[in-house]
């Protein structure tokens, strides 16, 4: 995708080995990259978030599996730096998925082999994000088409969080088909949830759909149900972070409202998901996927732009209230109208999902 109209990645792999990320903590109000040299910088970026989204970290932790195998390769170190990079954030099942797609592919070398062929694994699973992006692009786009041929005018989507290109490597998930539905033609405009603690909506999406010129409207996270009431929303597309075999959707917290909302007002409610966020070992989200609590200050503080051009933060709650601070929430398979794969868009039941995966 484009900065500035440059062409971009979330990542990439740099001419002397080590791998550079855009720094997303830093956005919208500076652009800054980082350079990552050990897989301690690869975890470090992943815990602290500069990088994330459930796609982004998993590749970021194949390449973290790759930055140390230059060093460290024997089993003993293979297996620390798995273990430890597997850990940095619980909730997505991209980054176990990552990790143990590497582990499996490089204990039975030799170490003296590792290195190498780390690198070229970690290369290819992005290669590979781009391209199923790419395809959940092509199959929400035509669920966008046929709301615009019914409607004959402007399709409106509402989005939580960030699943645009920023959490991917490219593209993203539930904003894929909204770019390659917008290089179409098809006319489009985006509510944006702010989604607070964070603000990955207010300050990641709403700065990616900007540099692509996509007409977007940041709203408060509890605006979407007044929208949906008065018809101003036709479609809801979110990202995920891990999907059960029954359907069950976990995704960055608030979006059970938002899929609540939608029910009620019979908005269709899309949730964009590459196949390696199924965790076929789980079957209840609610009561088995673990979810991600965070600290206090980022419910209790926030920082932004001030007038004199300086980011600063700021606390927002009395001094000595206690903050909760839960990273996700999930959304029962019985909200959501369908998946959309990269293999094409599927119902949320453990028949349609087997079926999808055994194509
Ligand atoms: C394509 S990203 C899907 C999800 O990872 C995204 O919606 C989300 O919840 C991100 O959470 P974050 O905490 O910013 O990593």
């Amino acid at each position: 995708m484009k900065i500035n109209n440059i062409p971009y990645r979330t990542i990439w792999p740099t001419a002397d080995g080590a791998v550079e990320i855009i720094d997303q903590t830093r956005l919208p109000h500076e652009f800054v990259t980082v350079r990552l040299e050990s897989m301690r910088d690869a975890e470090f970026a992943i815990r602290s978030m500069q990088v994330r989204g459930a796609p982004l970290i998993g590749v970021a932790a194949a390449y973290g599996v790759a930055l140390s195998m230059k060093h460290h390769a024997t089993d003993a170190a293979l297996k620390a730096t798995c273990d430890m990079l597997a850990k940095a954030r619980p909730t997505a099942v991209n980054l176990s998925w990552a990790v143990e797609r590497m582990r499996a592919l490089l204990l039975p070398l030799q170490a003296c082999e590792r290195a190498d062929a780390a690198w070229l694994e970690a290369g290819r699973i992005a290669e590979q994000d781009v391209k199923i992006n790419q395809a959940i692009g092509r199959h929400g786009r035509e669920h966008i088409q046929v709301i615009h041929l019914e409607k004959g005018d402007t399709v409106n989507i509402l989005t939580h969080c960030n699943a645009g290109w920023l959490a991917t490597v490219d593209w993203g998930t539930a904003l894929a088909p909204v770019y390659t539905a917008f290089e179409a033609g098809i006319p489009l405009h985006v509510w944006v949830d702010e989604t607070r603690p964070r603000n990955q909506g207010a300050s990641l999406t709403a700065w990616e759909l900007a540099q692509h010129g996509i007409p977007h409207t940041v709203i408060v996270d509890n605006a979407g149900g007044h929208l949906m009431q008065h018809g101003l929303v036709d479609m809801v597309i979110v990202g995920c972070d891990r999907v059960t075999a029954h359907g069950d959707v976990c995704n960055k917290i608030g979006t059970y409202l938002k899929a609540l909302a939608a029910f009620d007002n019979g908005v269709p409610f899309y949730v964009a998901m590459p196949i390696s966020t199924l965790d076929l070992t789980l079957l209840d989200g609610v009561l088995e996927i673990p979810i991600e609590e965070r600290e206090q200050e980022e419910v209790t503080h926030v920082s932004g732009l001030c007038d004199d051009g300086q980011v600063r933060r700021v606390r927002l709650t009395p001094e000595g209230s206690k903050a909760a601070n839960y990273g996700f929430d999930v959304t029962p398979a019985r909200l959501v109208t369908g998946l959309i794969t990269e293999r094409g868009v599927v119902a949320a039941n453990t028949a349609a999902i087997l079926a999808a995966l055994a194509d």
